[in-house]
């Protein structure tokens, strides 16, 4: 093991934990909530929420204004919808549009309008091959394929009053055009736009330019819009389809768009084996559809859930994946920020891909955020104590380990504890969450590593795929001949694809991580984080800090999970965060009963207000 790992393990004993256990209250669980079993409701029809589920933000205002999508950062650069592009593909690119369609480029993650030019050259299959939003006209006789070449084209109306300024983005790159989906309750989506979906395999645009793709089953709904099963009958592959419905003086539906082209403008950047795949995105009259890599295992949470808590071989292995995934993104400086069971989903395989990038964000050298986004139990001191200190990547190491605590126990650490009592706890305590005994030393050490309260002290991802408890799981599966999965137990799955151009080997891929372009971000250290806290005032602090307007408008996170289990009190509240307002009030640290249940058909999960 190397010494730094020893030295920044900070080692802690059982008594410790033990210790720490003793000083915690319990306070019990007042409701279940379906997490993924989301899936098994039918899908609602209309958005029918009069607010936002959950922003999962506490930056004043930014739940209600779409103009300036993003109100974090101190970088205060919009997230927008991309806006029209002239469309210069080759013909089997575009065939055809509207008058009021358009072709619009998503583009910059965060406003920051750096470095991502980086991932030009990578390539995993379909990774070259880029969409765009397409606006789609609402009816077919609309189709005009003159439209197409419009230099630009006004957004949609019902977009009308929603500020959908690109022009921080600066990018006029053409992209290629999505496959919308051809469904029962879309009629609008006839217009077509050819391009390759769903790994490399051509265009997959009939000759008359009708999409392929069928909107198929319901597979759940997220905080800011429902997930379909998409299905291309002639070439027989699938896709999911993210769905949020387009309503523009709708303050929910606002909310969710701004959240799902933040999610477009991330995630259309990244390709990496262990991130869920994106292929394109369309703006119709009523709804803007993200179709990405289907992953038909669901999530780590729903496994969980199902299956009961996982043996150390497979939280290994799931681990590394989840590891790779964290090193690659923030290799872009990026920040995922809601990394916990239920965003991981898992294929049959055991192949390992985060999802849910509507929280990430790219952070810059000069930058930081400083809004209060995440999921509660899976929130990093920092983040619930933001006290204009802003916080870095680090928060997602911070997360993972929670989630890897979370594979171990099937519940999320702090669940003992509800609301304002589990954040107090994270957040204003130095209390490190319990770690089960039966977890190896290795194990224990690196989620002690990634649950360091400082997160400067933290590794990186980088650092911790060396960390015995990664390597000695890598070294197994690339020595693995068989290369094949063949078990489901950790040990003897598919190993990560050669995500890289110019990587030659698996080991390599693990061992060499990109090139970081912050100091700040690769190896944050003391003197790093003080020129973070010079940064400017966030608009939204802490909420065990400051109980006061600021948290107007902000929101928590759902913690999706309804961990429970029989005879078991986690003290966990899914329904405090999933169905109902999260009330933070001045005497919320007092009384945490304040948080208010709400009927569980309630549309916001959780909310400060
Ligand atoms: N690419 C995908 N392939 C298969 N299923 C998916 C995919 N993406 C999402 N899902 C499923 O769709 C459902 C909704 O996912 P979504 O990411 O919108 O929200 P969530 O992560 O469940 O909740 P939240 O947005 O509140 O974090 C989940 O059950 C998820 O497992």
């Amino acid at each position: 093991m190397p010494t730094w790992w020893v030295k920044k393990c900070g080692t802690k004993t059982k008594d410790d934990n033990h210790h720490q256990n003793k000083t915690r209250g319990v306070i019990n669980t007042r409701g279940i909530i379906t997490g993924d079993n989301k899936t098994s409701v039918d899908p609602p029809t209309t958005p029918s929420r009069s607010t936002p589920r959950c922003s999962r933000e506490f930056a004043g205002g930014s739940s209600s204004a779409f103009s300036g999508f993003d109100s974090d950062s101190i970088e205060k650069k919009c997230h927008p919808l991309p806006r029209p592009s002239v469309s210069s593909f080759p013909n089997d690119h575009v065939t055809g549009s509207t008058s009021g369609s358009a072709s619009v480029s998503s583009v910059s993650s965060s406003g920051s309008g750096d470095d991502h030019g980086q991932l030009g050259g990578f390539s995993r299959g379909n990774c070259d091959v880029k969409f765009n939003v397409v606006a789609v006209p609402r009816s077919p006789e609309r189709v005009s394929p003159k439209a197409v070449a419009r230099p630009t084209s006004p957004l949609h109306n019902r977009l009308s009053g929603v500020s959908l300024d690109s022009s921080s983005t600066g990018s006029s790159e053409c992209h290629r055009l999505p496959l919308p989906p051809t469904s029962p309750t879309s009629p609008s989506a006839v217009s077509v736009h050819g391009s390759r979906i769903g790994g490399g395999g051509g265009s997959e645009t009939s000759s008359l330019g009708f999409s392929k793709w069928k909107k198929g089953k319901f597979l759940g709904a997220g905080t800011f819009g429902q997930v379909y099963q998409g299905f291309n009958s002639e070439k027989g592959k699938m896709c999911a389809i993210k769905e949020v419905r387009v309503i523009s003086d709708d303050k929910t539906s606002k909310e969710c768009l701004k959240q799902l082209n933040q999610e477009i403008n991330v995630l259309s950047k990244l390709c990496h084996p262990n991130i869920v795949q994106y292929h394109g995105s369309e703006l119709s009259e009523e709804t803007l559809s993200v179709y990405l890599e289907y992953v038909s295992g669901g999530s780590i949470y729903k496994l969980l859930h199902e299956y009961g808590p996982f043996t150390e071989p497979v939280i290994q292995n799931y681990t590394r994946q989840i590891l790779a995934g964290l090193a690659y993104l923030h290799g872009r400086n990026t920040v995922h920020r809601d990394i916990k069971g239920a965003n991981i989903l898992v294929d049959p395989n055991g192949e390992i891909k985060l999802a849910d990038f509507g929280m990430a964000k790219h952070v810059t050298a000069y930058s930081t955020m400083l809004s209060f986004k995440g999921s509660p139990y899976w929130m990093a001191p920092e983040v619930i104590m933001n006290n204009n200190d802003g916080y870095t990547l680090a928060v997602d190491v911070w997360s993972l380990g929670c989630t890897i605590l979370e594979m171990a126990t099937a519940k999320p650490p702090w669940s003992q504890f509800e609301g304002v009592a589990a954040l107090f706890k994270i957040g204003n305590s130095k209390d490190t969450p319990e770690i089960p005994d039966h977890l190896s030393n290795d194990a224990k050490n690196f989620i002690r590593l990634c649950l360091q309260r400082s997160p400067a002290l933290r590794p990186t991802a980088f650092q911790l795929l060396e960390h015995p408890f990664i390597r000695v799981h890598a070294t197994r599966v690339a020595n693995t001949k068989d290369a094949s999965p063949r078990s489901f137990d950790g040990s003897c799955t598919q190993p990560l694809r050669e995500p890289y151009r110019g990587r030659s080997s698996h080991e390599n891929y693990l061992t060499q991580p990109l090139a970081v372009s912050s100091r700040v971000i690769k190896n944050p250290s003391r003197e790093n984080m003080r020129a973070i806290t010079s940064l400017p005032v966030s608009p939204c602090s802490s909420p065990l800090r400051q109980l006061g307007p600021a948290y107007k408008s902000c929101y928590l996170s759902p913690p999706h999970p309804s961990y429970s289990f029989p005879g078991q009190d986690s003290g966990y509240n899914p329904v405090e965060f999933a169905v109902s307002p999260f009330r933070v009030k001045k005497d919320a640290m007092i009384e945490p009963s304040s948080f208010r249940l709400q009927p569980p058909n309630s549309p916001m999960r959780s909310r400060l207000v």
